[in-house]
C-alpha cells in the first residue's frame, strides 16, 4: 500500500513547571493510504501527542524532533478539497485551522514555532512563517487543514454551545468549500443524515446541550468530515461514552471511513475497541513505539510483554472475544 505519511524518529518534549516531559521518544511509523490504524497504550503513553503531531496541533512551546513527511496526494473520493474544521478542545469552539508543513524536519530541541507554518499557539492560524513561500515542497503539502479531520474525546468542549449544530457544520462548508449559506445548510443536513442523527431537519437547529453525548459526538464527526478530509484522526473519540454508544460510534466511524475512502488513525487506550476497528495496531509505552503489526497478530500473538499485558488485562475484565478473528468486525 502507498504510504500517506511517514513519521521518522519523532520526539516531542513538553515543558511543565520548569520540568521537561518526554512525551514521544523516537517514534517511526508509516500510515498507509486508506488503512485503519489504531494507536493504543496506557494513559500518558503519548497517544494524543502523536495524534496532535500528525495534525500539526502541538503547542508552539513543545520541542519537536524528527520528521513527518506526507507522500503524494491520493485521489479524493468526496467533495472538493477545502480547509477542514479544527475542533479545538482547548478553545471550546470550532476553529479554522492550518496544518504545519507536511515535511516537518526540526532539529531535536528546536522550538516548533520555527516550523514553516505555525502549530497551535493559542489559536490556529494559517500564517506561514520563516519564508515558507520560498521553500520547495518535495511532497504533497496538505493545505490549511483540509486534509485532516480530527475528532476529540469530549464533544461538549469541541462544539460551540451557543451555535446551532447545523450552522456549525454549515460554517465549515461555507468557508472552505465555497458554498453559499443555503448550499452549506443543505450539506450540513446531508452530513447529519450520514451520521444518523434522528430528524436531521430539526437537528440542524438544535444546540449541543439539547443532544446526548453520543449525538454530540455524531455532530463533531459530521463537522470533522465536512471538508472531505483524506485522513480522519479520532482521539479517544468514544472514551466519554457508555459501552453501547461506544459501539455505535465505532460502527459509524467505520462506515464513514469506508464510504469516503478515508485513512483512519484511531487513538484508544482500549485494545478491544481498537481491534474492532483497525487493520493494524501500534502500541505506545512511555513515549516509545513498542510494537506495530496487523491486528490479528497483535491480539493473537503479541511479541512484546507490554502488549500481552494490555491484552490479558482486557481478557481478565471482559469475557467477550477481542476480535472476531476475521479482522475488523463492525
Ligand atoms: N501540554 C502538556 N504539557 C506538559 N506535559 C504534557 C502536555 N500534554 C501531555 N503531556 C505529558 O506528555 C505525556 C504524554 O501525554 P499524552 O496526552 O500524549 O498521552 P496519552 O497516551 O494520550 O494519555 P491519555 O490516554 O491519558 O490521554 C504525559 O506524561 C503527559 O503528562
Amino acid at each position: 500500500m502507498t504510504a500517506l505519511l511517514s513519521i521518522r524518529d519523532l520526539s516531542v518534549r513538553y515543558r511543565r513547571d520548569g520540568v521537561e516531559v518526554a512525551a514521544l521518544k523516537g517514534v517511526s511509523l508509516e500510515v498507509a493510504a486508506g488503512e485503519r490504524l489504531a494507536i493504543i497504550g496506557e494513559s500518558g503513553s503519548g497517544k494524543s501527542t502523536l495524534a496532535l503531531a500528525i495534525a500539526g496541533l502541538l503547542l508552539a512551546s513543545s520541542k519537536i524532533g524528527g520528521s513527518i513527511e506526507w507522500q503524494s496526494q491520493p485521489p479524493r473520493s468526496v467533495t472538493p478539497p477545502s480547509v477542514l474544521p479544527d475542533i479545538s478542545p482547548a478553545r471550546g469552539e470550532i476553529a479554522l485551522s492550518s496544518l504545519p508543513s507536511p515535511t516537518v524536519n526540526v532539529a531535536e530541541g528546536e522550538p516548533s514555532a520555527k516550523l514553516p507554518i505555525s502549530p497551535l499557539a493559542g489559536e490556529m492560524s494559517g500564517r506561514t512563517e520563516g519564508g515558507a513561500k520560498d521553500r520547495q515542497p518535495l511532497h504533497f503539502q496538505p493545505v490549511g487543514g483540509r486534509d485532516i479531520g480530527f475528532v476529540f474525546q469530549d464533544p461538549s468542549s469541541s462544539l460551540d454551545p451557543v451555535m446551532p449544530v447545523g450552522k456549525q457544520i454549515a460554517e465549515v462548508a461555507r468557508t472552505h468549500l465555497g458554498l453559499d449559506w443555503s448550499q452549506s445548510l443543505a450539506r450540513a443536513k446531508t452530513l447529519l443524515e450520514r451520521v444518523r442523527l434522528p430528524d436531521p431537519d430539526a437537528a440542524l437547529h438544535t444546540y449541543p446541550h439539547q443532544l446526548s453525548g453520543g449525538q454530540k459526538q455524531r455532530v463533531a464527526i459530521a463537522a470533522a468530515i465536512a471538508a472531505g478530509p483524506k485522513l480522519l484522526i479520532a482521539d479517544e473519540a468514544t472514551s466519554a461514552l457508555d459501552t453501547i454508544v461506544q459501539a455505535e460510534i465505532v460502527a459509524l466511524i467505520h462506515r464513514l471511513v469506508a464510504e469516503d475512502g478515508m485513512t483512519l488513525v484511531f487513538i484508544s487506550h482500549d485494545i478491544a475497541l481498537a481491534a474492532r476497528l483497525a487493520e493494524r495496531i501500534a502500541v505506545l509505552r512511555h513515549g516509545e513505539l513498542v510494537e506495530l503489526g496487523a491486528t490479528a497478530e497483535i491480539i493473537n500473538a503479541p511479541r512484546h510483554a507490554y502488549t500481552r499485558a494490555l491484552r490479558d488485562a482486557h481478557l481478565d475484565l471482559d469475557a467477550e472475544p477481542l476480535l472476531d478473528r476475521q479482522g475488523a468486525s463492525v
